[in-house]
């Protein structure tokens, strides 16, 4: 057993979306940091041959929780559930889904389960966490956007929208939480080779793998970049913050030019 170094006292992390891909490795990397786990997803199965796996190996507490968090009863009983647990220190808000495909040949059920998982599911759990971090100034909540999130492409209409809430709220929170010790990092990844592609409906086989990174490797990067202190990963992009700076640029700017009373000169009669 590889057991860490408990007079840290790391706490509870919670990681939705668990069971697959990214949330999964997610879990181990935080176990062998020595973090307690809340493990979230709807196939128990794989939890909880998770859970056996990582308190063997690591010596952590596990507790897996089978939920559908685009249920919303489902989403809120976890809700109660974390708001009254003291123990928690680090959210991963990592459960999403994904539909590619034009908006018009998209069905009412897959845009509401983009919507309810990608967005209600993160707002309510980071919602739930906040409270306790912030008493205790203290807590760490990586929310897991996509690089899809500053772009739509013609198929990634609604994917792409859930994930601009995420980016924006994400940077509002910072925002908010600017002057204490709670953390809130942005993760967006670009393509990563896990399920979500084969439920998509665009098969990983139809990338470029020059394009595509493993889960292990975008997984060791956002962790590093949080221990860097980064409040926005992406963990394929080179040289990010030039970019960034200037996307940050132009939307400030685009905020300051709206300051006026009269409509723009052009719309004059
Ligand atoms: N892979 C990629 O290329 C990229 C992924 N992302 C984002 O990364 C995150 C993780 O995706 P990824 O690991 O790739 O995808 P996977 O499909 O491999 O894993 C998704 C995870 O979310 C869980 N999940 C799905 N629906 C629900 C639900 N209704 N309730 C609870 N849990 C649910 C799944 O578990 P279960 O089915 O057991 O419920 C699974 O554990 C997502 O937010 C995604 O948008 C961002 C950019 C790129
Ligand atoms: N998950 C991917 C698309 O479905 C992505 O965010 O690139």
């Amino acid at each position: 057993m590889n057991t860490p170094d408990k007079s840290k006292q790391p706490g509870t992390a919670i990681v939705t979306g668990a069971s697959a891909g990214i949330g999964l490795v997610y879990a181990k990397r935080l176990a062998a940091r020595g973090y307690d786990l809340i493990l979230v997803a709807r196939r128990s199965d794989r939890l909880d041959i998770l859970a056996t796996e990582l308190r063997e190996r690591f010596g952590v507490r596990v507790t897996p929780i089978k939920a559908d968090l685009s249920n919303l009863d489902q989403l809120d009983s976890l809700v109660g559930r974390i708001e009254a647990d003291e123990t928690l220190t680090f959210l991963v808000n990592n459960a999403g889904t994904s539909t590619l495909a034009l908006v018009a040949d998209t069905s009412f059920a897959a845009i509401e389960a983009m919507n309810d998982l990608n967005i209600r599911a993160l707002v309510r759990l980071s919602r739930a966490v906040l409270t306790g971090f912030k008493a205790r100034n203290h807590g760490v909540i990586v929310n897991i956007g996509s690089v899809l999130g500053f772009r739509s492409l013609p198929i990634s209409t609604v994917y792409s929208a859930t994930k601009a809430y995420v980016l924006m709220f994400t940077r509002g929170l910072q925002a908010e939480l600017t002057g204490t010790k709670v953390v809130i990092q942005l993760v967006a990844p670009a393509a990563t080779a896990t399920d979500i592609w084969e439920i998509s409906g665009v098969p990983l086989t139809a990338l470029d793998p020059s394009t595509v990174m493993t889960v292990d490797d975008m997984v060791d990067a956002a962790l590093a970049g949080l221990d860097m202190g980064e409040t926005l990963t992406m963990p394929s992009v080179e040289s990010p913050g030039s970019l960034i700076d200037s996307y940050d640029a132009a939307g400030l700017d685009l905020l300051s030019a709206s300051q006026n009373s009269a409509p723009a000169s052009r719309y004059a009669r």
